[in-house]
């Protein structure tokens, strides 16, 4: 027999699932999920993400079982657990999605196909974004490719499929005594199941408010479609996302409503977009994209960090995002750009440190669009114009009565007006009224904002003018290139410069 293993990664669903399609039309199929300890002990890595990936199988078991199948999970090193099925299964096919996955998941992945090349297996991987791999495989642009792609008809499973079960046991997902040392109390739940739910709600009803309500942190938690978990463990494929969203683009008549959706229609653009720069440059989750920034690296300041960590920079909005971020694992782009900008532009702080422990606070944790996101807010990626976000001005436009601020900081609770935007300016007399003292106070700002900004300018456009490194206009070239898809069809014959740079 040869056993077609499926094995399931960051894509834990079985609607619209190419491994497993192609699977079970070749012959008995194994569903597989490796739980690798090594990964969950990672710095980029969490409890909060390993909880929404066991909810994920859970309800990934059901979907099997509806099937007819199940789902063997096991936990250890993934050539140990192929090593063990071909001892006992004989001749085996593997069959996956493709990763952009951190270094670590590389690394395993190229042990993998070492062992599949000396075992005589052969190993089939399969795109499950608008992404090529390598790029040289690629016809035509990244844009062509990407709606091409995703104009594919959805992967189908035949009627019936020859399921095969292992003797060794799987692993009980129902019981789980793993602790968290930041718990996420308000953490989105895994899942198919809640996927679809969060896309029902979001694309009948929500989205209407998207275009213009997913700045703020007060209104973007319901604005924001809250699918980017699902996407990033593969609960939902991408292609069926981008399908449904353009079926009800097409149907609604109300013009702001379809705006949301076209702004909508291109973040999922975006997400193949930077998945790609990653694939071609996958350096980037330790390494800065322009090389001569490495120069520029400040020295790791051990007190910032850890203020900056858990919400206690002095910056009213940058704590409440960060303490808002703990609670919910999830905190919308604006305010997860200017949470890099504090640390990196504002703080001096070194980006990586700061990717990983952002990684590792978000549940949607995503490789391929968090290390290009990073680069690009801490000036690393690109010599574009930098992004340095004003924590005062950010609360001003984004939360002017306080309202999320106070939610988030409890010393701030007592205070009033604009004080809030700069609770340091406040005279003593006010911080008593407001119930300070020396255990309960809200700390002054760890560096004066003007002053580090101006010396990283300084800095920044001395090394630049050292290196001629010309400002590009990466954010004008996205919009064109997403502007241009109705030519989807036709050859594109425009400069595609910025895009052939993967
Ligand atoms: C520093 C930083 C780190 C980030 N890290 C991640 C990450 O690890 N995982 C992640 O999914 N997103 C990341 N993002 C992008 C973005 O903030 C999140 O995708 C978004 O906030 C998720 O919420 P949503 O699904 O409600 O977004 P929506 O606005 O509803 O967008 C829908 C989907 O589009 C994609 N998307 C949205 N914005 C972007 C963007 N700017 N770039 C690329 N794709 C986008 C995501 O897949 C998202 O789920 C990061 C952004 C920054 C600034």
């Amino acid at each position: 027999m040869n056993l077609q293993v499926v094995w399931f990664k960051r894509d834990l669903r079985t609607v619209d699932h190419q491994a497993l399609a192609a699977a079970s039309k070749t012959g008995p199929v194994l569903c597989v999920y490796v739980v690798e300890p090594g990964y969950w002990q990672l710095p980029d890595t969490s409890n909060r993400q390993w909880q929404f990936v066991r909810e994920s199988l859970i309800d990934l078991q059901e979907q099997l079982q509806r099937l007819g199948g199940a789902l063997w999970i096991t936990q250890g090193n993934v050539v140990e657990t192929l090593t063990r099925l071909k001892q006992r299964f004989g001749t085996l096919t593997l069959h996956s999605h493709e990763e952009q996955g951190n270094s670590w998941t590389f690394e395993r992945d190229k042990a993998v196909k070492r062992w599949c090349h000396s075992n005589g297996v052969v190993w089939h991987e399969y795109a499950q974004f608008g992404v090529v791999r390598p790029v040289k495989r690629r016809e035509g642009s990244f844009h062509e490719h990407w709606f091409a792609y995703m104009s594919q008809p959805q992967a189908e499973l035949p009627s019936e499929i020859d399921f095969v079960t292992f003797d060794e046991p799987s692993i009980n997902l129902a019981v789980d005594v793993t602790q968290d040392e930041y718990p996420c109390r308000k953490r989105q739940s895994g899942g198919r199941t809640q996927a679809l739910a969060t896309l029902t709600s979001f694309l009948t009803r929500r989205s209407e408010r998207y275009h213009g309500s997913i700045s703020s942190p007060l209104t973007a938690p319901t604005a924001c479609s809250r699918l980017s978990p699902y996407l990033a463990y593969g609960c939902i494929s991408l292609k069926e996302l981008v399908q449904q969203t353009d079926a009800i683009q097409e149907r609604t008549v109300n013009s702001y409503w379809r705006r949301s959706l076209n702004d909508f229609a291109k973040r999922l653009w975006w997400h193949c977009y930077f998945t790609q720069r990653f694939e071609s440059h996958c350096y980037m989750e330790n390494r800065p994209l322009v090389p001569q920034m490495a120069q520029l690296e400040p020295a790791f300041d051990a007190v910032k960090f850890e203020a900056w960590k858990h919400g206690r920079t002095g910056w009213p909005m940058v704590d409440a995002c960060m303490r808002y971020l703990h609670h919910h694992g999830w905190i919308n782009f604006r305010m997860r750009a200017m949470l890099v900008s504090a640390a990196t532009y504002s703080l001096g702080l070194p980006w990586q440190p700061v990717a990983k422990w952002l990684a590792k606070l978000f549940v949607d944790y995503e490789p391929g669009i968090h290390y290009p996101q990073v680069q690009m807010q801490s000036g690393q990626a690109s010599n574009s114009i930098l992004r340095i976000y004003n924590p005062v001005m950010q609360a001003q436009r984004l939360d002017p009565d306080g309202v999320f601020v106070k939610r988030w900081i409890p010393e701030l609770q007592h205070v009033e007006g604009a004080w809030l935007f700069e609770p340091w300016q406040m005279p003593n007399k006010l911080k008593q009224q407001a119930g300070w003292n020396d255990d309960f106070f809200y700390p002054e700002p760890l560096v004066d904002f003007e002053q580090s900004h101006r010396q990283i300018k300084a800095a920044i456009a001395e090394l630049r003018t050292r290196y001629n490194l010309q400002p590009a206009d990466r954010n004008k070239e996205r919009r064109r290139q997403f502007a241009s898809r109705k030519k989807r069809t036709t050859k594109s014959t425009s400069n595609d410069n910025q895009l052939s740079l993967f």
